[in-house]
């Protein structure tokens, strides 16, 4: 893309493309050279915004729209981006920085590829597309922990300023009234999928209470449809798309660079008092190196790996880490790179189908290319859809309770059993429902069988990893190490979750939409342990299951611990 205008102040900046020449030395960023080695590398100095925001990405993206509002190069579309159903045919892209994480001793050392969005929009221009708000407990916990101003109150009030909602008559029962009508990310439900009605009847049936929207400010407790980030064009909305709109990138006090790599932040350290940001450095792959001035803040918003990373290589973190490195500590803050947390999932849990009830036949060569044109000319079809079109969301002492309700002698699928009154925490397990076979992130081919993709989620994580340097350099990916399973605490969650998918796969009406095995153990198959009977497979079994098969649900986040009273940054 071309450079955008810039201008010397009210200007908030992304990086990614070609900056603009001419440069100009700035008064501050002179202050900062001295014992600078950012000068050492020949940067041309550019002019100062008021904002640099380092990251184009969901969040990134939200900011440099808002904060360009005040206004005293379009994004390039990425074809397979605009598909909501076809996010995980961006992993193999240059669209995906393709992280790894280290060795998992939790999993028999399996090593968990980690996606995240190597594009303007970020993460959320490959992501699944799931519009879903936190259960209000967690806003709470916030607020608790000393996020003033971060309760379910105010981010109620947010999430709706965000929201743009367009209506689908196809889905009579949701709820509208909660939904955000004015704001620039598009959200919708459908298209609508029959298994996913008896996906949510079969959930009922075991227990689970239907409710209205999973949004609500009662929370997602329960099992509904899911809404989708998706425009009524039934393309992806993104954080670029919904953002960065020609109109906004049309700003003359914003500039966008892609393609461009923030490599470090400009510390003023000749100030009295804490050393302050006062720019970044960046580099084109090219080799050419730049340095842009903030007059106001720097933003750093890359992400829960790239961010800690910066701050790190910057001189901001664990004065012991950055001394490994030889990096010359500027603000030593313990906490940058820990209290690492991820989303596990279990893995696809595939149930075999009945021919003609799901979404499979879009998997082959022709019902592909019918889907696309459907997408492509009408804005209908499976295409327009997220992968997950109902989930369920629900804590793990309930399931213990269902479980002992049902047990094998009394099974009965025509009876509502009641749930438990809600426990006070939120919930901890996230169970959603695909209406087609994905094995391998959909890489796995599966030529004329038909099934649903169950996938059970821990969300409420006890296992704590790290994030820390492979070396001094921003090209060399930082070392991932999220410690799955160090507390088992998450992987006895996920068994249960694991044995309540089943179990709604036995339940009726989606029975019947399915074709299941009384029984098996048959363990070579991808349809284990989706044949396995939810009564009689052994916890022992689940558990090795769940460690070759499971995999990120690609939500990593670093919050900062709850004994911490006030944000360094
Ligand atoms: C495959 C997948 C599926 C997901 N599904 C869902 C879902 O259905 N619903 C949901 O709500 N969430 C989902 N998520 C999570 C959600 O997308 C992320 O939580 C969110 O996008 C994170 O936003 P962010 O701004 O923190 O980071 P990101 O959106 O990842 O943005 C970081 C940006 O910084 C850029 N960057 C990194 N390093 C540098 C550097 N050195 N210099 C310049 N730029 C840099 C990156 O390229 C990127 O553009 C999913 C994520 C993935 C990957």
């Amino acid at each position: 893309m071309k450079p955008s205008l810039w201008t010397p102040s009210h200007t908030a900046i992304q990086w990614d493309s070609p900056p603009p020449s001419s440069p100009q030395i700035l008064p501050h960023l002179h202050r900062s050279q001295r014992g600078e080695d950012w000068l050492r590398t020949g940067a041309k100095i550019l002019k100062a915004y008021d904002y640099v925001v380092c990251g184009g990405g969901t969040a990134g993206c939200v900011l440099a729209s808002r904060l360009s509002e005040d206004q005293r190069s379009p994004h390039e579309g990425n074809f397979l981006s605009r598909i909501p159903l076809a996010f995980t045919q961006l992993f193999p892209t240059a669209a995906n920085w393709k992280y790894e994480t280290i060795a998992q001793p939790g999993l028999g050392n399996k090593k968990v590829s980690w996606d995240r969005g190597k594009i303007l929009g970020g993460s959320s221009s490959i992501n699944a597309s799931v519009y879903q708000r936190c259960a209000p407990e967690n806003f709470t916990e916030w607020e608790r922990s000393g996020a003033t101003g971060w309760g379910p109150a105010e981010m109620t009030k947010y999430f709706n300023k965000a929201e743009k909602y367009s209506p689908n008559p196809a889905f009579p029962d949701i709820d509208t009234v909660i939904h955000g009508d004015s704001g620039l990310s598009f959200t919708r439900y459908g298209p609508f999928v029959p298994i996913a009605d008896s996906v949510i009847d079969a959930a009922v049936k075991v227990g689970i209470p239907r409710i209205p929207n999973m949004n609500a400010d009662k929370g997602p407790a329960g099992v509904s449809n899911f809404a989708g980030s998706v425009d009524p064009r039934g393309e992806r909305c993104s954080a670029a798309t919904g953002y960065l709109t020609p109109d906004v990138l049309r700003r003359p006090n914003l500039t966008v660079a892609v393609e461009t790599r923030v490599t470090r932040i400009v510390m003023d350290k000749a100030q009295a008092g804490s050393p302050r940001a006062v720019g970044v450095l960046l580099a084109k792959d090219d080799g050419r190196v730049f340095a842009v001035g903030a007059n106001r803040e720097v933003i750093i918003s890359l992400g829960a790996i790239a961010t800690p990373q910066l701050l790190m290589l910057s001189g901001i973190g664990p004065a012991d880490e950055l001394r490994k490195h030889d990096i010359d500590v500027v603000c030593h803050l313990p906490f940058v790179g820990k209290n690492l947390l991820d989303h596990f999932s279990a893995g696809s849990l595939v149930v075999r189908a009945k021919p003609g009830k799901t979404w499979d036949h879009i998997l082959t060569p022709l019902g592909g290319m019918v889907g696309l044109a459907h997408w492509l000319i009408r804005g209908s079809g499976p295409m327009t859809g997220i992968a997950a079109p109902v989930g369920i969301f629900v804590h793990s002492d309930t399931i213990v309770t269902l479980t002992m309700l049902r047990s094998p002698s009394s099974a009965n699928d025509s009876k509502v059993i009641d749930v438990p009154a809600a426990p006070s925490a939120a919930p901890d397990i996230e169970i959603f429902f695909a209406p087609l076979i994905v094995v391998n992130n959909g890489f796995t081919k599966t030529p004329g069988m038909s099934g649903l993709t169950i996938g059970c989620i821990a969300i409420d994580p006890r296992s704590q990893g790290t994030i820390t340097l492979a070396s001094k350099s921003i090209l060399d990916p930082p070392v991932i190490d999220p410690k799955y399973f160090s507390n088992e605490h998450d992987l006895h969650v996920l068994i249960k979750a694991t044995r309540l998918g089943l179990r709604i796969a036995r339940a009726e009406p989606l029975a019947t939409m399915l074709d299941l095995p009384a029984d098996s153990d048959d363990e070579s198959t991808f349809f284990w342990p989706g044949d396995a009977n939810p009564d009689t497979v052994s916890d022992e079994a689940l558990t090795a299951w769940i460690k070759r098969n499971g995999q990120t649900a690609w939500h990593p986040v670093r919050p900062y611990p709850s004994h911490v009273s006030a944000l360094p940054y």
